[in-house]
């Protein structure tokens, strides 16, 4: 198997069709050992010029290119990514460090936005309709935006980038990815296989290198870049909006979150739980949806803690690529951000329910929290690690006052046996997606974005090609 998945990687940028290689090099190193995986070809921003030229001489054949045409395409990359499901999994799991299952499940959310937009391909429509006069008809139709650019994250490598590329593609754009330096090689084994699906030269590109400010300028400001697609954090994607703003290029943005999870006293207590363990969890908590506020109704706060804490105890954490359910966090400095957190926390009367300890490595170890308050950091900070922070509630509009204080609106959850509870809670939340006695909610078929700044636009769903189109109306004079 190590022989496959090193085979999937091509150790530099990959721009109209080719590999290309570069003055440096850099380490990507297996975030479990610290053991070199690869090195790969450091791009520079003439590079990243280059593949923004490639997608834009590629639009004019991309565009020609039929909806049933793109469609087979893109039908073809998920064949082979599917066929390297394996290979792909194990890949990820050595350069972000996630658990083995957990990387094999994103493999499979990732090829998931492909065939659904390998069927959206052929269903792009627009509107015949009558003029408001007799010799006049009117006519909607939908164009690809052009080339798009695509600023991506650490803690999905393949998952984001399909996200995004089988949606422009679909929708007939060109499109060139700047994956985080973290991990290149799940980006570039999606352009090798990308490039035996027969994806035309151009079309799609990957440019890798640790320079992500010169390199996300030349997205920014170049005037053959339509749209810029951005998943990554509120503050970058800040910058990111403001670079935009000369060249009026289309933005969306899937950025940080905050999500409260909040268990009413009418709960299935049970099924909190294990909404509760989903929701943490994941990625060792480092997901945008992760729950990151634990807002419990105050009657049965001490038992839910009690039964977490027993659950928590009973996960592992070890080498992702060993069958354990936490793998060490992208880097030891990620996990003293989310030590700094708890300290802060603990000095200022946090509880502490779990005995574990950090030993100062990538590996932070679960923790529940309980009394947290809003002078802790903890309480409007991602924590993007393995701790539960505990707050507690007693009236349902105060637990819709405590979800709301916050600037994001990414995700949020709640768990309640009470329909009526239920309406006028969603009703209240402002978020972009809500999981209602649900802790999983992510999938091909669902609009996933946010709201505030969380950001805006949708990745997924029947409104996911929105975001690569425009729209042009034509009046037709018919005398
Ligand atoms: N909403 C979502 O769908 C979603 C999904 C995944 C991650 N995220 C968010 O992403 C963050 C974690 O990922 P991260 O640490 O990679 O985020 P990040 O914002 O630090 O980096 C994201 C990407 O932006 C690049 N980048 C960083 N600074 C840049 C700059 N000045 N100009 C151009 N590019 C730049 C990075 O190289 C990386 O490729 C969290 O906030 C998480 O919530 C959101
Ligand atoms: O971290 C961000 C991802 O979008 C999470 S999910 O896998 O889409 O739920």
């Amino acid at each position: 198997m190590t022989t496959e998945y090193l085979a999937l990687i091509r150790h530099g940028s990959y721009i109209n069709g080719q590999w290309h290689s570069s003055d440096s090099v850099f380490s990507v190193l297996d975030k479990a050992t610290n053991a070199q995986i690869s090195v790969v070809a450091n791009a520079q921003p003439a590079q990243m010029c280059a593949a923004i030229d490639a997608a834009n001489n590629a639009l004019p054949i991309w565009s020609t290119h039929s909806g049933a045409q793109r469609s087979q395409l893109l039908s073809n990359w998920h064949t082979l990514i599917t066929e390297h499901r394996e290979a792909l999994a194990q890949l990820l799991t050595r350069e972000q460090g996630k658990p083995l299952a957990e990387a094999r499940a994103e493999i499979d959310y990732g090829a998931g936005y492909i065939k659904w937009f390998a069927a959206e391909a052929e269903r792009i429509c627009g509107d015949v309709m009558e003029g408001v006069n007799a010799n006049q008809s009117m006519q909607v139709v939908k164009k690809p935006v052009g080339v798009v650019g695509a600023i991506t994250p650490w803690n999905f490598p393949n998952a984001m980038i399909t996200r995004k590329a089988a949606a422009a593609l679909a929708a007939g754009c060109t499109f060139v990815v700047k994956p985080a330096a973290d991990t290149p090689l799940s980006a570039l084994a999606l352009a090798a296989l990308a490039h035996q699906a027969g994806i035309p030269q151009g079309v799609l590109n990957v440019v890798v290198g640790t320079d992500a400010q010169s390199m996300g300028r030349e997205l920014t400001q170049s005037p053959k870049v339509a749209k810029l697609s951005f998943t990554g954090s509120t503050k970058v994607g800040q910058l990111l909006i403001k670079d935009c703003a000369a060249t009026v290029k289309r933005v969306s943005m899937e950025l940080g979150g905050n999500a409260p999870f909040i268990v009413f006293d009418d709960a299935d207590i049970e099924a909190a739980l294990e909404g509760a363990m989903q929701a943490k969890f994941r990625n060792a908590g480092q997901t945008c949806v992760c729950a990151n506020r634990f807002l419990v109704q105050a009657g049965i706060a001490d038992a839910f803690v009690a039964a977490l804490r027993d659950k928590v105890a009973t996960l592992s954490q070890g080498n992702g690529i060993d069958n354990v359910d936490l793998g060490p966090l992208i880097s030891q400095q990620a996990a003293a951000n989310v030590h700094a957190l708890v300290e802060d926390a603990v000095q200022k009367g946090a509880r502490r329910h779990t005995d574990t300890t950090w030993n100062n490595s990538a590996f932070y170890p679960p923790v529940i929290l309980s009394d947290i308050s809003t002078d802790m950091h903890i309480m409007h900070q991602e924590i993007f690690g393995p701790v539960v922070a505990l707050s507690t509630f007693d009236t349902e509009e105060q637990a819709i006052c405590m979800a709301n204080a916050t600037e994001y609106g990414l995700a949020a959850y709640f768990y309640t046996r009470n329909y009526a509870r239920m309406q006028r809670v969603a009703n209240a939340l402002q978020f972009g997606m809500l999981g209602m006695n649900q802790a999983v909610i992510s999938n091909p078929a669902a609009p996933f974005g946010g709201v505030k700044h969380s950001g805006y636009g949708r990745e997924g769903s029947k409104y996911g090609l929105d975001d690569y189109l425009s729209l042009q109306y034509r009046c037709i004079g018919t005398h």
